[in-house]
């Protein structure tokens, strides 16, 4: 499969259209985890649909100090990753291009959940993100586009502003690409040394150890609910001086309350390790929200949840999450 580069709109627009059109959106520099979401977009759009990728650097969704400028272009080297994966057409458009006026007046603002986690830390990113996804749409006009898990905020709100405005378009997510040892794939990792490497590790870290820790208080919740009068039975047996299963028994009693506090807490024990390190690992946030609106879960919260972490290590900013479920089994 040979993959065409467009530039311009009106080459996209020229195009003659076959099939269900799947589009993956990307600022380039792109790695496994972008040739995975080409990939399944290949599967959606089928062999008599068609891939289309756009590379856009979106300089309205950088704030003044971030890292716009020494961004990795690698347009020729993503051009070969995109032909591999199976992609149709490139569409790489000049920032001209995409705003021929300059800055758009007129914005799609991200709302209330657009200012929590990344919207906090990165003022006015969402709605710079937001905008551009929005005119990407209407510029390649796809059945279906693909996001990664790995920015869980903004996948929540382009689906949202897709919901929320009749975009008519569907929106799928694709769980998070990994190395072998649980860094997330992302360009920014090329910004890291090996030193800073080993420190950004600590951010999948932090997650696998609150999975484990959900993963084990879940389990012992199930066996709560099987066992309806535990705390009797704890009781009953410590008076027997049964005392390793008086133990169990007041384990699960007490497993059922709390179960987001401890998770947090055990990401956190990670983090913290890491800001030991050297080079240290400088936490942006670590929080455990409700995907539906990013607000902090509360300790009775049962249902799909995401465990999401931002930190510095040296002049890098990264991020990770992990979806969990709490009182998933009844
Ligand atoms: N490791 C990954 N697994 C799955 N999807 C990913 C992964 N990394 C990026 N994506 C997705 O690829 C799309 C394009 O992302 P983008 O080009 O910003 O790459 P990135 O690696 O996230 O870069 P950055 O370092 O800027 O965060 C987004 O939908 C993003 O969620
Ligand atoms: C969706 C996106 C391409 C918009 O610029 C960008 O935020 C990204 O690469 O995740
Ligand atoms: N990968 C999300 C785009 C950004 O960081 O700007």
């Amino acid at each position: 499969m040979t993959t065409t580069l467009l530039r311009t709109a009106d080459e996209l627009h020229a195009r003659v259209r076959r099939g269900r059109r799947a589009v993956v959106m990307t600022m380039g520099a792109l790695h496994e985890g972008h040739a995975t979401l080409i990939r399944t977009a290949r599967g959606i759009a089928g062999p008599d649909g068609e891939v289309v990728v756009t590379v856009f650097v979106n300089p309205l969704q950088f704030g003044q100090g971030e890292d716009l400028d020494r961004y990795p272009r690698t347009l020729e080297a993503d051009l070969k990753v995109a032909e591999q994966a199976g992609a149709d057409v490139v569409f790489a458009p000049s920032v001209e291009e995409v705003y021929p006026g300059g800055e758009p007046q007129v914005r799609i603002s991200a709302g209330p959940m657009g200012e929590r986690l990344e919207g906090a830390s990165r003022p006015g990113h969402f709605d710079g993100m937001l905008t551009v996804v929005a005119k990407l749409l209407h510029l390649t006009r796809p059945d279906t586009a693909l996001y990664g898990q790995k920015d869980a905020q903004q996948l929540a709100l382009i689906r949202r502003m897709v919901r929320d405005l009749n975009f008519g378009v569907e929106i799928v997510g694709v769980p998070t690409v990994r190395e072998e040892d649980g860094l997330a794939l992302s360009s920014r990792n090329r910004y890291l040394s090996p030193q800073e490497r080993r420190t950004a590790l600590a951010l999948s870290q932090a997650l696998f150890a609150g999975l484990d820790r959900h993963v084990a208080l879940e389990a012992l919740r199930a066996r709560a609910r099987e066992v309806p009068a535990t705390r009797a039975r704890a009781e009953a047996l410590s008076a027997l001086g049964e005392s390793r299963a008086a133990a169990d028994a007041h384990a699960v009693a007490e497993a059922t309350p709390g179960n987001p506090a401890a998770v947090r807490a055990a990401a956190r024990l990670v983090l913290d390790d890491a800001a030991r390190f050297d080079p240290p690992l400088r936490l942006d946030y670590l929080a455990l929200v409700d995907p539906s609106d990013f607000s902090e879960i509360g300790d009775d919260f049962t249902g799909e949840a995401v465990l999401a972490v931002a930190a510095r290590v040296g002049a890098t900013r990264l991020i990770d999450n992990i979806p969990l479920t709490f009182g998933a089994a009844s």
